[in-house]
């Protein structure tokens, strides 16, 4: 069984190959507008916290007043007009999923947060940390509702066990899934068997289950699902959103876009999208794949409103982003790691960005069947650029930041043709927040200010795409 917050980190996984995770949900006691369950022998004292639903409606982001580009209004299988106002947030507690969820409770969306916590016990385990301190999901949603007195419900769970999920949308009857809640990062997916094997269970069984969940109990319910650019790879040729028109032997079709995926978490995307196409061809699914970029940033208008909100910043090799990563690299005098020959191009957002994509996504909805999939990114950038960049905004502030380019630990094209389209969150409405000197500048300044959290230790790369083996590695460098 795992032994959480074990400061030597050590790690053991169960038979199953899944982190022990058991168990975070035996509901017992239920008072005023909670719902507790407390498993007190679990070292990680978790909390299933349910606050009893109002059931009034709220002013929502009216779908009619953004163009979908689509000639009928979306309808529900009974012929209304679909206007989503309950919006289940998987993976909530995550650093996409937190400024999500509370960007749509700040727009009128009723919103539920489901949470398994685990990547807050993938930080346990590896010895990691969040460059910002970060407090509990029970505090944030506190917080949350004494600034704004929006409340946003919580179930503390594991969606791949059918019976917490199909009992989580019986209770909360969403309109909408959004789903963050999988293992997201492609250096965990390689750091050895267990955690490959964990990582594709993980995310495919929990995306299957909701798609049985929403044939099952609600089957209007729009599935908007967190892929990756990832899943397109770097073919030499432009990448469309989601599908391509092709000419063969005098024959045309349009047909899903070649995947071609470069880790086992990457793969466990690429898996996902072919399960949720196949449900909406044969089930009638509504589902939209946001098919994202690399996201930078940590500031949100929502996230910035009180310290006790603000949002995880990850800086580690394992789950820091490349700018994120950069700027906090500049800020303590640690050279800026390239991988390789830092020509690999790749498509990034600002974090604003994401949630504003995702709520264009829910105020559109998929029609029933409809399989869409966006390019949910603003700008492409080669490695070595984005370093030029924070070199550039580090100079001004007189920090010394220097680039090293160091033995690449993927298996991937160092130099490489790349153009990706992304036209259709644009088409909805989208106005991004392209990268800016400002951003860097105060992205630098960030990390300045918690410089004395940064563990150096964390920075270089220790996870090899080639020497990944069937032992079960407990420290990554
Ligand atoms: O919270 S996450 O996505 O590292």
């Amino acid at each position: 069984m795992a032994q959480l917050l074990s400061s030597s980190c050590s790690l053991t996984f169960s038979a199953s190959n899944k982190p022990c995770l058991k168990p975070f949900h035996q509901c017992s006691t239920s008072f005023s507008n909670t719902v507790v369950c407390d498993n007190s022998k679990t070292p990680f004292r978790q909390l299933f916290l349910r606050e009893q639903k109002p059931r009034k409606s709220l002013a929502v982001v009216n779908a009619s007043t953004i163009s979908t580009g689509q000639e009928a209004p979306v309808q529900t299988s009974s012929g209304d007009p679909f206007k989503p106002k309950r919006v289940m947030v998987i993976g909530g507690d995550g650093y996409c999923g937190w400024a999500t969820a509370l960007h749509l409770s700040n727009k009128g969306y009723e919103v539920a947060i489901v949470d398994n916590l685990v990547r807050r016990l993938f930080d346990h385990q590896l010895g990691l940390d969040s460059l910002t301190p970060i407090s509990s999901i029970q505090d944030r949603i506190q917080c949350w509702k004494s600034l704004t007195g929006k409340s946003i419900e919580l179930y503390i769970g594991d969606i791949c066990e059918f019976e917490f999920l199909s009992e989580t949308f019986k209770s909360y009857e969403p309109d909408a899934v959004v789903h963050f809640g999988e293992q997201r990062s492609a250096p965990y997916s390689m750091i050895d068997r267990s955690r490959a094997v964990y990582t594709q269970q993980n995310n495919v069984v929990g995306t299957l289950n909701v798609l049985f969940a929403i044939k099952e109990y609600r089957e209007d319910c729009h599935l908007v699902k967190l892929g990756t650019m990832g899943e397109y790879g770097t073919p030499n040729i432009d990448i469309e959103e989601g599908y391509i028109t092709i000419t063969h032997n005098g024959r045309t079709d349009t047909l899903p876009y070649p995947k071609q995926a470069s880790s086992f978490y990457h793969l466990s995307k690429v898996h996902d999208s072919h399960n949720i196409a196949f449900t909406c061809k044969a089930w009638g699914i509504r589902a939209t794949d946001l098919n994202q970029g690399v996201v930078y940033g940590v500031r949100t208008d929502e996230t910035a409103m009180h310290e006790e909100l603000c949002n995880r910043f990850d800086y580690d090799a394992i789950f820091g982003t490349a700018l994120n990563r950069f700027c906090v690299q500049a800020a303590v005098g640690h050279p800026l790691t390239v991988y390789g020959k830092g020509g690999q191009t790749r498509a990034f957002l600002d974090i604003r960005d994401t949630v504003q994509c995702v709520e264009l996504a829910i105020a559109n909805p998929a029609n029933p069947g409809e399989f869409r999939v966006f390019n949910q990114f603003t700008e492409q950038f080669k490695v070595t650029e984005l370093a030029e960049l924070v070199t550039k905004a580090g100079e001004k502030l007189g920090l010394d930041v220097k680039t090293i380019s160091v033995p690449n630990p993927r298996v991937e094209l160092e130099e490489h043709y790349y153009n990706c389209k992304n036209t259709k969150l644009v088409d909805l409405g989208l106005k991004p927040h392209f990268l800016s000197d400002s951003l860097i500048d105060s992205l630098l300044n960030f990390a300045v200010q918690y410089k004395d959290r940064v563990d150096t230790k964390q920075i270089m790369p220790g996870v090899s795409w080639r020497k990944v083996g069937v032992k079960t590695k407990t420290l990554t460098s």
